[in-house]
């Protein structure tokens, strides 16, 4: 099985194979189609067998992830990762995940990130779930307010509604500046936007948008919805770099008139929608699932380059199997500045590569994963050191598909 690179010329026929490994037709230009023009082919891969059947597919973009500490990272996101029905089981997505490993690291990147389709599929090759996401649903019989301090001093500004198809570069211009200060957020290129590549917002399908302008009638926040005939209001994204401005969205959203039920997709951990409504039940949470799932490709590397909210020293004895590496790390915070060099001390934690890719934005405590057996503390204080260590300035969040 050799697995070579794409060239640009051979986007159709990849778009047309990876459908047929899930089983399905590609969707007309017009529609979800669309993201396909976002591959980067100079990144994608087929497998292909001696016969020169291409059997598989997988392709990269060019990401920025923010790090804790609101530092950007160039990510490779994985992504139209497919085998055919006729050729699974016999390894060759394995092949291409250590190609495109491989890849990511000769290209200097240090980190890859993907979505799953089925949570079971990439752990074995160093991945970890890093950030979550659910969906809040508020009746609107209870979506009174409470007037918590915050809410006595409004923020000051408008809101506008316009279609997606007025909004010329807002939504972008909002995004990048939101995604720039959230850990966990990554970068959505500026062919994306211009192609329509992805799910709405990023596809101009039929949206309402709610702009929120500052009081010099700048942009900065907006919440994409619609107003389906049953009554319930989705929203499919609220953005805004300030609390504030999304509080202001969010009330806005509430008082849509004929809707009985809003829909928040996209929610982060910890939103604070459920403390500022008068009923703390209100804000109904489902649908929690795994999003971004992280690999390090470059430990030291990785560490020094996130930001850390607290000093403090870790001995890491990280377990890569997939790559077939091994390697005892003592970090070092001191000031928010980290040093990440080998050591022979005895360790703090062991832990493979794919549980330090959960951990790394600050989206889950190490303890958690001590407790779940993933993790191995080596002495009682490890895991709250590691936990006081690790934690961000908020939960990680991601809301881009891709
Ligand atoms: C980021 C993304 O794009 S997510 C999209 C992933 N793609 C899909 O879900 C499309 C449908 N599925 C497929 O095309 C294929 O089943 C793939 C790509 C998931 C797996 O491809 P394969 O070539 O069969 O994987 P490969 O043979 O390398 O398997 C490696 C290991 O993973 C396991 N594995 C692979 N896929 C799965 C799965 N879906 N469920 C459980 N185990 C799996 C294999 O059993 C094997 O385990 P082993 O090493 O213990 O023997």
């Amino acid at each position: 099985m050799e697995i070579r690179l794409t060239t640009p010329q051979d986007r159709d026929v990849f778009v047309d194979t990876l459908f047929a490994a899930f089983g399905r037709f590609p969707e007309p230009p017009g529609e979800g189609g669309r993201v396909w023009s976002a591959l980067e082919m100079d990144r994608a891969l087929f497998a292909v067998t001696p016969d020169g059947r291409r059997v598989g597919t997988a392709a990269a973009y060019s990401f920025e992830l923010t790090l804790p500490g609101a530092v950007p990272a160039p990510a490779a996101g994985v992504t139209a990762v497919g085998v055919l029905p006729s050729h699974r089981r016999q390894g060759v997505l394995t092949a291409m995940m250590r190609r495109h490993l491989a890849d990511v690291r000769a290209r200097g990147e240090f980190l890859s990130v993907l979505l799953c389709s089925e949570a079971v599929i990439y752990r074995r090759f160093g991945y970890g779930p890093a950030t979550t996401t659910h969906r809040l649903t508020v009746p609107r019989h209870q979506a009174a307010f409470a007037v918590p301090r915050a809410e006595a001093a409004p923020v000051p500004g408008s809101i506008e509604v316009l279609r997606r198809a007025e909004c010329g570069g807002i939504l972008e211009d909002v995004y990048d500046r939101y995604r720039r200060v959230r850990p966990g957020a990554l970068s959505r290129p500026h062919h994306w936007w211009e192609r329509g590549a992805g799910r709405p917002p990023v596809a101009p399908a039929p949206r309402y948008v709610a702009v929120h302008r500052d009081a010099g009638g700048v942009p900065d926040g907006y919440a994409t919805y619609l107003l389906e005939g049953t009554g319930t209001l989705t929203v499919d994204e609220t953005i805004a770099s300030d609390d504030a401005v999304a509080t202001a969205l969010a009330r806005f959203l509430l008082g849509h008139d004929l809707a009985t039920e809003v829909v928040f997709r996209q929610c982060p951990p910890e939103h604070p929608l459920r403390w500022q409504l008068a009923d703390v039940r209100a804000a109904r949470a489902s649908d929690e699932t795994d999003w971004l799932w992280v690999r390090l490709l470059d430990v030291p590397r990785a560490l020094t380059t996130r930001g850390w909210a607290a000093d403090g020293e870790l001995v890491l004895d990280v377990d890569d199997p997939f790559l077939g590496e091994r390697a005892r790390h003592l970090l070092t915070v001191r000031g928010g500045e980290a040093e990440c060099v080998p050591t022979d001390r005895e360790p703090d934690l062991s832990l493979d590569v794919s549980d330090l890719g959960s951990v790394y934005l600050g989206g889950t405590a190490p303890s958690t994963l001590v407790r779940a057996g993933h993790v191995r503390a080596h002495h009682p204080a490890a895991a709250a050191a590691a936990d006081a260590l690790f934690r961000a300035e908020r939960p990680p969040h991601c809301l881009h598909w891709f």
